[in-house]
């Protein structure tokens, strides 16, 4: 008889009991999985994985899962309170209940995953307090990217390097929408509508297209990436609302397509952190430009890995379920040794970089008066704030003409100095788009 003979398998191992909070898009993925994925996962932890409760909202609603009725609660704050569990899942997303319910959990001595990024841009360094007094897992994969295997990346793999940069597409919602308009034609309310009957959209969609959906996943990238904490209020934004189909076309005629990006980057020369998120013309030929659909792509630089390139589905139940469990199995694993896994590393405190000090390309668009004299007050007004031009394009349209300039790279409080000075311009009639171009 060998050793291991004598030792219990998994599933005559104590079960580990699981909370649920929310039972929505995610939450009834995460539900499927754990029913219907039970032996295996139990196998993977070494010891079953039992949910001892659900907290919804509304409890008559019909939902799409196979648990026994009695689970079901809309006490969320006694569930957590119960002292007897050793996992619970929030996935309810805003700011509060969901704080005050997790704080509770690890006070009560379980270990937390949430997919709520939002929360955590905005208060992260309480609750990763909590989870350290408590000596528990405060796991959140989901919450940037999706399925997408980011945020253990950074936090593990590349923990002996330097990572110097981090630029994605890290919004489903609107890769979804700005695709549509580019691929099919499809107007911006259209595609968005879609977007939220495939479960892609924030319960108030505001947070996707005005952008603070990637700027609080901003926040978390240059978090882990940098060691350090920057918060939602750190990140420059501007989201895809005013991104018309006329820009869309303007960056097809120059070889460009419109992505949503999330910028973050270390000045080591200053030791700052700059983080921000804008639609911006990326070249067809830059891989984010591929990026179709409500994929992700997260390119991530570092000193001695070079380019490192993540790519999968960023938004959507069961994707998003499948990185809540991946992080509920590690989670579970620790639970079983008695000790907590890798927490967070903000060591640093380095500041943020102000959004003027940031080296950007711009694509403006101007309507002007088609009369002799105007390209070289318009080239004028740029070179006085000191930003070259790299090409003007010039279309006559009766009286009017259109001018498209694209600069070369210049900071971002010189490039809004300029268009400011454009706006001022008698012989300039309108500024009809400012967009800035990255990625070459
Ligand atoms: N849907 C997606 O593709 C992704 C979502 N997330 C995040 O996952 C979280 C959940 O998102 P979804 O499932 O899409 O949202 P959802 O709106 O479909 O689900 C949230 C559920 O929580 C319930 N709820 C609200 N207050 C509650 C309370 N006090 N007690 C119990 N239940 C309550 C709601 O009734 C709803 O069913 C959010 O933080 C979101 O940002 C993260 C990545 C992707
Ligand atoms: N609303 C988000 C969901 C995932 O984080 C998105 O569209 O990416
Ligand atoms: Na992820």
């Amino acid at each position: 008889m060998t050793e291991n003979a004598d030792k219990p398998l998994a599933e005559e191992k104590q079960p580990l009991k699981v909370a649920l909070l929310g039972c929505g898009v995610v939450g009834t993925e995460v539900v499927r999985i754990l029913t219907e994925r039970a032996d295996d996962l139990a196998a993977r932890v070494g010891a079953p994985l039992e949910i001892a409760g659900i907290a919804v909202r509304r409890a008559g609603r019909t939902r799409d899962i196979a648990v026994d009725p009695a689970l079901i609660t809309t006490d969320a704050q006694a569930l957590v309170s119960r002292g007897d569990l050793d996992l619970v899942i929030e996935v309810i997303g805003g700011i509060e209940p969901a704080r005050g319910l997790i704080l509770t959990a690890l006070e009560n001595g379980a270990s937390v995953i949430t997919a709520n990024k939002a929360l955590l841009a905005e208060d992260g360094p309480t609750l990763f307090a909590a989870a350290e007094k408590y000596e528990r897992d405060l796991y959140f994969e989901a919450a940037v990217a999706g399925a997408i295997p980011i945020l253990r990346p950074l936090r593990e793999s590349l923990a002996g390097d330097d990572v110097v940069r981090v630029m994605g597409i890290v919004n489903g919602t609107t890769n979804y929408i700005l695709d549509k308009m580019d691929s099919t034609g499809a107007g911006f309310d259209e595609a968005l509508e879609e977007a939220q009957a495939l479960g892609y959209a924030e319960a108030d969609p505001t947070a996707d297209i005005e952008g603070f959906d990637a700027a609080a996943k901003a926040a978390l990238l240059a978090s882990l990436a940098f060691h350090t904490r920057v918060s939602i209020a750190d990140v420059h934004r501007e989201g895809i609302t005013e991104v018309t189909a006329t820009d869309i076309a303007s960056a097809r005629e120059m070889g460009c397509v419109v992505k949503f990006l999330a910028i973050c980057e270390l000045d080591e020369a200053s030791d700052s952190v700059g983080a921000r998120v804008y639609p911006a013309m990326i070249p067809l030929s830059h891989p984010l430009a591929s990026v179709r659909d409500a994929y992700n792509a997260v390119f991530v630089e570092s000193k001695a890995a070079g380019q490192l390139m993540f790519y999968g589905r960023g938004a959507g139940g069961a994707p998003t379920a499948s990185a809540v469990l991946g992080d509920l199995v590690s989670a579970a694993r620790n639970r079983l040794k008695g000790v907590p896994g890798v927490g967070e590393s903000s060591y640093t405190q380095r500041a943020a970089r102000p959004m003027g000090a940031t080296m950007t390309r711009y694509h403006v668009s101007l309507d002007v008066a088609d009369k002799a004299g105007v390209l070289a007050a318009v080239a004028h007004a740029f070179a006085e704030h000191d930003v070259s031009i790299q090409t003007v394009r010039q279309e006559g349209r009766g009286g009017d003409a259109q001018l498209v300039v694209v600069t070369h790279t210049a900071t971002d409080a010189a490039l809004s100095a300029t268009v400011e000075a454009l706006r001022d311009m008698d012989i300039v009639r309108e500024v009809s788009s400012v967009m800035r171009v990255e990625g070459d």
